[in-house]
């Protein structure tokens, strides 16, 4: 199992790029399932849930060939043949995103069969409003041996109002209402870039939709989609993390190929706390912090509020920042496990709930500690540039799931920090270089 060794105190200085988002790649390589054409995504990251998708795309009976050299960050999938529209559990397993291939598989054939996924470590995660949405337009959904198997000869627009906003849920029936029969009316839909990404696809491949990126999406169901080309967006979490590293190393760093639009509540946070953030043309913004930083309360919310998936890494910053921080998580109920791994390394913080009380300013020293999850990992990668001595993190397969090559990144830019181990076929690299 891959492990980082990180050496602190290093400011991080230079140019970062930032790959594109792999919660928009995702949806957009379920939406080729719909149409018989091929559909090219470029922008593609290369990180471990994209390999993923490829093989439970494959394990379907779709086409999907990943780009090597130069377009390394390219796909091109062609479902002409789903001679299998089933999402079998050992693939299942590994990411929560697999439900989103739910709706467009009946969508285009009419069932599925999709194991159900599990709770993971951030909490139970459940897809009931997938499954109510479906319903409502007509599916037929019972589960058994631990599969949803839902069938419908042709989805029926409905009036579907989400009762709780949810990302994926919205963005699976969006992959379901564009070839349904007639109109469907989605409220309190997500609002995030995400969402917004499939729906340009989606567009692109022929649907009619209005309203993406608002919280009511109206779709008019077309009977054929076709291929298209299209470019996933800039992974505004990669963006939010490497602002963060600028921030708490206080380095000087500029975070390229970004979108600076996608990332306003984390910008507005770093500034509240002290440091100096430039949005620098329509792609970059240079994070500077040469004083003090001092301490600001955050609070998760859906989009454009200040995201769950940055609230690992901020608490990282707190622990860094005087003055007391309050952290409160709104969106999953068990995501503050990178708060143990933190106290290791010498933090102050207390959890009372949902809210995380970190009393700032503190000396964090090189612990040995273990990534829990995709964002807690990126937590502790941040709290270990900054700690006295080498830390060792194990478990970075976590952190492989949704950043692409950060220890080369990083290391580009100043960090001290190795792979130890072998996935992607990386050589180990000698501890002369740390
Ligand atoms: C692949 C992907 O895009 N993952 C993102 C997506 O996850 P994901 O789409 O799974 O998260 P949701 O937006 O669905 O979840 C939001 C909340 O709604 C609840 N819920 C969701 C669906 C449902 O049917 N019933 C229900 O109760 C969840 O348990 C959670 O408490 O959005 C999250 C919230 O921004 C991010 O943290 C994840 O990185
Ligand atoms: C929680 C995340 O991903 P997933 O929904 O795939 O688990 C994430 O990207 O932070």
């Amino acid at each position: 199992m891959d492990k980082f060794v990180v050496r602190g105190g290093n400011p991080l200085v230079g140019t970062i790029r930032v790959s594109g988002a792999k919660n928009s790649a995702l949806p957009c390589m379920a939406a080729a399932i719909l149409t018989e054409d091929r559909v090219i995504l470029e922008n593609i990251p290369q990180v471990h849930d994209i390999e993923t998708e490829r093989k439970l795309l494959a394990s379907m009976g779709a086409e999907v060939e990943l780009g090597y050299g130069r377009a390394q960050h390219r796909t091109t999938i062609s479902c002409r043949n789903l001679s299998d529209p089933v999402a079998k559990y050992e693939i299942v397993k590994t990411m929560r995103a697999s439900a989103l291939v739910l709706g467009p598989l009946v969508a285009r054939c009419g069932m599925a069969r999709v194991a159900m996924p599990g709770g993971c470590a951030i909490g139970g995660r459940p897809i009931d409003l997938h499954l109510k949405g479906l319903e409502k337009m007509g599916a037929e959904i019972v589960q058994e041996h631990g599969y949803l198997e839902a069938r419908a000869p042709r989805l029926k627009g409905a009036h579907i109002v989400f009762d709780k906003i949810t990302v994926t849920g919205t963005e699976d029936l969006l992959m379901a209402a564009v070839l349904a029969d007639g109109e469907t009316l989605m409220e309190n839909c997500a609002r995030e870039p995400e969402v917004t990404d499939l729906a340009a696809l989606l567009t692109a491949m022929g649907a009619q939709i209005e309203g993406a990126g608002t919280s009511t999406i109206r779709v008019k169901g077309v009977t054929k989609l076709h291929g298209a080309q299209h470019r996933i967006n800039p992974d505004r979490i990669e963006a939010g993390t490497f602002l963060v590293a600028g921030a708490i190393t206080k380095g000087d760093l500029i975070v390229a190929n970004c979108n600076p639009a996608h990332v306003g509540a984390v910008i507005g946070k770093l500034q509240e706390a002290g440091a100096r953030v430039e949005i620098l043309g329509n792609d970059s913004i240079r994070v500077r912090s040469d004083g003090a930083l001092k301490a600001a309360d955050i609070s998760t919310q859906e989009y454009p509020g200040f995201p769950t998936d940055m609230q690992a890494q901020y608490m990282a910053l707190a622990t860094q920042a005087e003055g007391t921080s309050q952290i409160q998580e709104n969106i999953f109920e068990n995501r503050f496990m990178h708060v143990q791994e933190l106290v290791r390394m010498g933090a102050n913080i207390a959890v009372d709930g949902r809210t995380a009380t970190v009393r700032g300013g503190t000396h964090l020293s090189a612990a040995a500690v273990m990534c829990s999850d995709l964002r807690a990992s990126a937590s502790l990668v941040l709290a270990a540039l900054v700690a006295d001595g080498e830390s060792i993190l194990d478990r970075v397969y976590h952190m492989d799931r949704g950043y692409e090559r950060i220890e080369e990144k990083l290391r580009g830019v100043g960090a001290q920090i190795r792979r130890m181990g072998n996935v992607f076929s990386r050589k180990e690299e000698p501890v002369a270089a740390v």
